[in-house]
């Protein structure tokens, strides 16, 4: 996807697998919203194809009605209330659940008779996470749903999403920076950066992969070169990397060299990935920020 000068995504080669919560991250300006726009026709990709629920999504009402897309700071007709949004939303899609919009709306304590543009900031993100969830659409994408959105109203959503994915498999698409937050949620990761996939891979061999080890030098960098290095940091003879595993006895390998090993989360892998890509993986930048949070 090219706009003028400026190539927003290029050898974006990936597939969203069905009935999952995929999560789609990346550093500011990566292309995450961009993508999103193309999987759901607003926009059409300069070269290459996108294929959703087997067609072309653009101007394609067969695939576009079993779509949801819910962008950040969605705007609604200016005179519309909470009410009217939700009505709307009941002819617009055919999964609607009224009573699951009911209470959600009760949940988040959203005022159905106010006017949407006379809501606080995290009360209209709430009426766009009542839609998304309410629609049940077998596609629903969510580009960082949670704006001004307190943490309590987040917890819920996560809480909600959850529960009712449960009893209602279908493909979800959340585009976020709070990581931390919803890790636990993601089934799929699909890490964006300067506009290629940096990573397309699964979240639980994610999660199981990210490992920072430490102890004397020679040991860490001979057992970090049989790995995806992402970031290192030495002082006085030590050093601690921060790696993904390349093998199924990582963890184990580096226990028997006698090192320390230490869990690292998904957002600590992400955060090192991207800056490692940038900078390189022994950046000062990359050092400080990968390792933020791991026990020392
Ligand atoms: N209409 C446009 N014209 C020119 N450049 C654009 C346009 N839309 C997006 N871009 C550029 O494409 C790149 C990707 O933007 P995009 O909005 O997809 O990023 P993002 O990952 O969603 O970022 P953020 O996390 O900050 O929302 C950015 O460099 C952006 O400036």
């Amino acid at each position: 996807m090219r706009f003028r000068g400026h190539t927003a995504l290029t050898d974006v080669s990936t597939s969203i697998p069905a009935d999952t919560i995929t999560g789609l991250l990346g550093r500011n300006g990566a292309g995450k919203t961009t993508l999103m726009q193309l999987l759901t026709g607003h926009r059409v990709p300069t070269t290459g194809q996108v294929r959703v629920l087997g067609g072309d999504p653009f101007e394609n009402d067969a695939v576009l009605s079993r779509m949801c897309f819910l962008k950040e700071g969605q705007r609604y007709p200016e005179y519309f209330r909470v009410c009217d949004a939700l009505a709307a939303a009941a002819t617009l899609y055919p999964a609607w659940d009224g009573d699951l919009a009911d209470q959600l709306v009760a949940d988040f304590e959203l005022p159905r008779k106010r006017q949407i543009k006379k809501l606080s900031r995290g009360m209209n993100s709430a009426v766009g996470i009542v839609l998304g969830l309410a629609s049940r659409a077998p596609v629903t994408l969510f580009d960082e749903p949670y704006l001004g959105l307190d943490a309590v109203a987040r917890h819920l959503f996560y809480d909600r999403l959850l529960a009712d994915y449960a009893e209602h498999p279908r493909t979800i698409v959340l585009s976020t920076h709070l990581i931390e937050e919803i890790s636990d949620l993601l089934e799929h990761v699909l890490l964006i950066d300067h506009g290629r996939v940096l990573l397309d891979t699964d979240a639980e061999s994610l999660r199981a992969s990210g490992l920072t080890v430490s102890g004397p030098a020679p040991l860490v960098a001979g057992f970090a070169a049989g790995q995806h290095l992402l970031h290192t940091e030495s002082m006085a003879g030590r050093s601690r990397a921060v790696v993904r595993a390349t093998t199924a006895t990582a963890r184990q390998d580096a226990t028997d060299l006698g090192l320390t090993v230490e869990p690292t989360s998904v957002q600590q892998l992400v955060v090192a990935m991207s800056l490692a890509t940038t900078h390189g993986p022994s950046s000062p930048d990359a050092a400080r920020l990968a390792l933020q949070g791991v026990p020392r």
